[in-house]
């Protein structure tokens, strides 16, 4: 059995530029990623099929059907590998042209199959990219599971067909992210590797295109990358004002946070609602942790390190 951890995703900022043509948003964005998430495992399967279980604290707000973004995933890759499986049972095909990458052909007999298990330990739908995360690690436990060998890029490009924020789940690692979210840049800014994190969700779901919608479509401005000081104080998240008409408890977790002992930086991650800090030590991280539990026993809180 193969494991992956499907990393939390945050938006250390997180800047919209414009609305396309397309209906999706132009973004600028630092993405990091919190050193704990959803676990997934998988044993490989002879016949080609492919099965989901979940458990953990998140697995009831979830069906294991075919929509969920695991098998999507999943799906994806083995037509990718596998083209033939696009006919019959496997309607679609990835529509992003993967070049030869089908031709790697090292399964053309089809037999690519895996019974996964999801551990869901994230919110659904709280911004920190719960399903992206998952159906990222389902590309690379897969693509380990059944030694395809597909880089990290290939990856990207299947994942970019499932969701916009699945590319920078594939890298997990801290980037700078634009177009509708498949332009990454690697982007390790010092000192942001191992900094005390705290999630917080106030225990509400919140869909990603209704807040995209509430956008007033006023161009704030780029975002500056260049250190963690210019993202700290000039960096925003733009989706913040729709998501917080939407679920005003953000303004009270975000109150909370930034009154808190020790945080460099309180925003809100992606559409919402989950909102973070950051910390200048593990124990004043700890420290707001175990308040916030006592304080707000409906709010869902999560602490780590960024990786
Ligand atoms: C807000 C972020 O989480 C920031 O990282 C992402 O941009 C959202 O990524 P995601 O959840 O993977 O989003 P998708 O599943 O691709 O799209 C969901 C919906 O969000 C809106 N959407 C998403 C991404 C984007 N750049 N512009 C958009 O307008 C679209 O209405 C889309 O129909
Ligand atoms: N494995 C999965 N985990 C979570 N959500 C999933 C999964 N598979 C499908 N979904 C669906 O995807 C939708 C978005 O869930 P997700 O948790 O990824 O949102 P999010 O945290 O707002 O993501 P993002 O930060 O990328 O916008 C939910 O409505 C959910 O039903």
């Amino acid at each position: 059995m193969l494991t992956e951890t499907a990393y939390a995703k945050v938006n250390l900022a997180l800047h919209v530029r414009r609305r396309r043509e397309d209906g999706y948003h132009d973004l600028e964005s630092l993405f990091a990623f919190v050193d704990r998430g959803d676990e997934l495992s998988a044993n490989a399967r002879a016949d080609g099929g492919l099965s989901l279980t979940i458990s953990g604290p998140f697995a009831h707000g979830l069906d294991s059907d075919d929509d969920n973004l695991v098998l999507r995933a999943a799906r994806s890759l083995q037509i990718s590998v596998c083209p033939e499986r696009s006919r019959g049972t496997y309607a679609q095909r990835p529509s992003t042209s993967l070049g030869n990458l089908a031709g790697v052909g090292v399964h053309s007999s089809g037999k690519l199959g895996a019974n996964l298990h999801l551990t869901k330990n994230l919110p659904v739908a709280s911004g920190i990219g719960g399903g992206s995360a998952d159906a990222a690690a389902a590309l690379r436990l897969l693509n380990r599971l059944w030694g395809c060998n597909l880089t990290d890029r290939a990856l990207c490009v299947i994942g970019e067909t499932l969701g916009s924020d699945i590319p920078a789940c594939v890298i997990s690692q801290s980037l700078r992210v634009e177009g509708r979210g498949e332009a990454l840049e690697p982007h390790d800014l010092p000192g942001l590797s191992g900094m005390p994190i705290l999630l917080v969700n106030p225990g509400i779901p919140l869909g990603t295109a209704p807040v995209f919608r509430g956008w007033d479509q006023v161009d704030r401005g780029p975002l500056d990358t260049s250190c963690l000081e210019a993202v700290i104080s000039s960096g925003r998240n733009d989706l913040e004002g729709p998501a917080r008409a939407l679920v005003p408890e953000i303004a009270d977790v975000l109150e909370r946070l930034r009154s808190t002992s020790g945080a460099t930086l309180s925003r809100m991650s992606g559409s919402g609602a989950t909102c973070f800090a950051l910390f200048d030590s593990p124990a004043a991280c700890a420290t707001a942790e175990q308040a916030l539990a006592a304080e707000y026993p409906a709010w869902w809180l999560m602490s780590g390190m960024l990786r």
